[in-house]
């Protein structure tokens, strides 16, 4: 194993407290790899060789702090990088059915075992979107069903559609990172249905879907959801997150606008996830 050094970040920022998404989409941008939440905060990596001591001035959450962040840095080796992990990632176990777990914990007895790398912090079951996708992946039908997962993180949501027997699924995400890692999870659940592209809501062209999966945040949403009700079939449904529960009116206003009617909504600490259906 190549002695690769990381530099850790730990920021002292509750999980649960809104912003700690926007802190950990920004790090990604200015260069961070992977990340871990837990009941402390947010614990953040970057090579040693990518890092430089103004590394956080691109961060631009931390200057108009809506929250206090105070942090630490350290340096690990690779060598230590799965017992960190190990030490961080919980199997998380959504309903009866399903769980998301990485590859050192035990098989579970559940219907959908959903084995993922746990390389970065969304899509592993932990953050409250996550987890309601999940929640409406489990009560809904995909038999036959297909399925785009847009803005796919880990995969883990087309992995649980195609596991819930989905005819097809194309999962797209913007980032790089997203991208390889859902292509290595996909092939660890051993999901040969599911295309995984890199890019955005511009590939969709003239495709269409059963159903559609977004876990983005509000701005994307409200920008793509024209073209996700274009890319439905009729009876298609769309099962939207990534925003607050003060976001509802807008994102409701622009769904019905784009001709899709309101079926159910589920919330989790102030995170929403809504169906609705065309
Ligand atoms: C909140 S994570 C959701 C990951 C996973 N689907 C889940 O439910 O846990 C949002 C993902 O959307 C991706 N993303 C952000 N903007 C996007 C865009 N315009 N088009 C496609 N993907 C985007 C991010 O890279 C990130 O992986």
């Amino acid at each position: 194993m190549s002695n690769t050094i990381y530099i850790e970040y730990n920021f002292s920022v509750s999980p649960l407290q809104p912003g700690s998404d926007i802190l950990i989409a920004e790090l990604g941008e200015a260069g961070f790899e992977s990340f871990v939440e837990n009941e402390e905060g947010v614990l953040a990596y970057i090579q040693k060789e990518d890092w430089n001591e103004n590394i956080l001035e691109t961060v631009e959450i931390l200057d108009n702090s809506i929250f206090e962040v105070g942090f630490s840095i350290k340096e690990i080796e690779q060598e230590n990088w799965n017992a960190t992990w190990e030490k961080n990632f919980e199997a998380i176990q959504v309903a009866d059915q399903c769980v998301v777990r990485a590859p050192f914990h035990e098989k579970p007895d559940v219907a959908f075992d959903i084995v993922i790398e746990p390389k970065m912090s969304f899509g592993t079951g932990h953050h409250e979107t996550t987890y309601m996708m999940l929640q409406f992946v489990l009560e809904n039908d995909f038999e036959g069903k297909d399925v785009l997962d847009m803005g796919s993180g880990t995969g883990v949501l087309a992995i649980l559609a195609a596991l819930k027997k989905a005819a097809h699924i194309d999962a797209i995400d913007i980032d790089n990172w997203c991208y390889l890692n859902a292509k290595e999870n996909v092939e660890r659940n051993n999901c040969s249905h599911i295309s995984v592209f890199e890019g955005d809501s511009s590939l969709l062209g003239e495709r269409k879907y059963n159903v559609i999966l977004a876990n983005i945040n509000r701005n994307i949403l409200l920008a793509d959801i024209p073209v996700y009700a274009q890319n439905l079939r009729e009876n298609g449904a769309l099962f939207l997150s990534g925003f607050y529960e003060e976001d509802i009116p807008l994102i409701s206003e622009t769904c019905l606008k784009a001709g899709l009617k309101f079926e159910k909504n589920l919330q989790k600490n102030n995170w929403v996830a809504v169906k609705y259906v065309f």
